[in-house]
């Protein structure tokens, strides 16, 4: 499991091992990881021209100490301070000791760029100063992001002004949410995280890792049969959308289930498609409710939560209008499947305070209908019902946003409803399948639902290898 924690927790565990410390021992380390890595980076580090944006802040003073340990192997650096009154004093001593330069712009030619102009401290997009620097950046020079890129909030990911884009983050102590999930995750390039013995407590955010997926899909035994595998009930679809109860009913064939039910006015092009599937209301493990049912049919979204003791998903169409007390009130897992369109108008605010906000979206949700939560899009965020570490899904592609690829997930996480894992792990587990199912069928080309539904077996046979 890769695990990303708060500012808070990282602080609290910064101030507890600088108590045991010598004083410049944790920036020390930080900058001898940074410096590690752009050496790397460069390949010839002597001769190279590397500057440094210098926030006023310790962001700053790492840059400041890594640029001084790149000029003592001979590269040519430069500091451009963002505030000149204010600059980290002892990584300022060590560059210009190391016969490193101080200017007041950005000079026109540089091999590497490092950004520390801010933090885990920084609050909002880039303050005018700040930005200035930022977009002097030239294009062809790698940006290299101290600890994260300055203007994407560390806990959240948000990007609420100009910020800088990287090619590589070097990130101290821990993952912080803001590089794991968009719009932030967009703008790191390649994350390595330096280790400086930071000690931490509960992570607030964590992504599943093949070994996580193995360990919880559900694999039949020798006395399963086919309902002690699961029976996923489909209503799905409509005369219009006769398409969706295909999809939704591939994705729970694919996704391990013991038989599949299929309710809705679809079954003639489910049975021609899909002749395993069961026709018609009987006894199921799970129901995935609401893809491609079109407007109209709260009532058969009602019947299937009201079936109180049985796992239930609802997607698409069957969120609307979803009453929140009447998902409380529920023994059995509820997962909520919507993307972000759907999960604003369940909030009533826009779509695009969703998108910017993802995850402050996802976990109010979640504490709203006292459901799991799965908010599909460029990284899928999935909330437990009650509160705690958010999963964001690290496979995937945008590939993935084409028609009816959302009707495959809801299957495939139903079928795993069905097969008795609690809602939040069946979501991230489908996620995490479906991405890599995406990935392994587009294959850098366009794919279609369908296809991502057909290599489902290879992606399940590639986590478990
Ligand atoms: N924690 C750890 O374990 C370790 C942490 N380490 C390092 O310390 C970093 C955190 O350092 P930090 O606390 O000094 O904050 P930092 O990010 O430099 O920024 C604060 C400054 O920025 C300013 N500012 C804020 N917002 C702004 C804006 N929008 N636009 C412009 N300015 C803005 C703010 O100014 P103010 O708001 O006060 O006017 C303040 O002066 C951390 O990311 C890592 O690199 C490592 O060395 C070792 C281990
Ligand atoms: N930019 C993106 N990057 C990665 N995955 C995406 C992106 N946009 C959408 N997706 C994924 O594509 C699927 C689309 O689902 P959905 O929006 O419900 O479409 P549909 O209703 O047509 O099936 C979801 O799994 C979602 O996470
Ligand atoms: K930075």
């Amino acid at each position: 499991m890769r695990t990303a924690y708060s500012v808070e927790t990282v602080r609290a565990a910064e101030r507890e091992l600088m108590a045991r410390l010598p004083e410049g021992a944790l920036m020390a380390r930080a900058a001898a990881g940074l410096a590690a890595v752009c050496a790397g980076l460069l390949g010839r580090v002597y001769g190279s021209r590397v500057v440094v944006l210098a926030g006023p802040g310790d962001n700053g003073g790492d840059a400041l100490y890594a640029g001084a340990r790149l000029a003592r192997r001979g590269a040519r650096v430069t500091a451009v301070p963002m505030d000149p009154q204010r600059i980290h004093p002892g990584g300022l001593a060590a560059l210009r000791a190391a016969g490193g330069r101080v200017e007041a712009s950005v000079p026109r030619r540089a091999d590497l760029v490092l950004d520390g102009l801010l933090g885990i401290g920084g609050r909002g997009g880039l303050r005018p100063a700040a930005a200035a620097l930022a977009e002097r950046v030239r294009a062809d020079a790698l940006v290299v992001a101290v600890d994260l890129p300055s203007g994407v909030d560390a806990d959240t990911g948000e990007v609420t002004g100009p910020a800088v884009t990287a090619d590589v983050t070097v990130t101290f102590g821990a993952y912080k949410p803001g590089l794991l999930v968009d719009p932030g995750a967009s703008r790191v390039g390649a994350v390595r995280l330096v280790d400086i013995g930071l000690d931490l407590a509960e992570p607030v955010l964590e992504a599943l890792q093949h070994a996580d997926v193995a360990r919880l899909l559900p694999v039949p035994t020798a006395s399963s049969d086919k309902y002690r595998r699961g029976v996923v009930g489909v209503v799905a679809g409509s005369e219009q959308y006769p398409g969706a109860a295909v999809l939704a009913v591939a994705g729970a064939l694919r996704g391990g289930a013991g038989a599949v039910r299929y309710v809705g006015p679809a079954a003639d092009a489910v049975l021609a498609r899909y002749p395993e599937v069961l026709v018609g209301r009987g006894r199921v493990q799970a129901w995935v409710v609401g893809p491609g049912i079109g407007a109209g049919r709260a009532a058969e979204v009602g019947r299937a939560l009201a079936d109180r003791d049985v796992p239930v998903l609802v997607d698409a169409d069957g969120l609307r209008g979803l009453d929140p007390e009447v998902v409380r009130g529920r023994r059995a897992a509820t997962l909520l499947t919507p993307h972000a369109g759907e999960a604003a108008a369940l909030l009533g605010v826009p779509r695009e305070s969703v998108e910017a906000g993802r995850l402050a979206a996802v976990r109010e949700l979640a504490e709203r209908y006292g459901a799991a939560v799965l908010l599909k899009g460029s990284t899928t965020l999935v909330a437990p019902a009650g509160g705690g570490a958010v999963r964001v899904n690290p496979t995937g592609t945008p590939w993935l946003a084409t028609a009816g690829s959302g009707d495959v997930l809801s299957g495939l996480a139903g079928a795993l409803l069905a097969g008795g894992l609690p809602g939040a792990d069946a979501g991230s587990v489908a996620a995490y399948l479906h991405g890599l199912a995406g990935r392994l069928a587009a294959d850098g080309a366009p794919v279609v639902a369908q296809e991502v539904a057909a290599a489902l077996p290879a992606a399940w046979r590639d986590v478990i290898s």
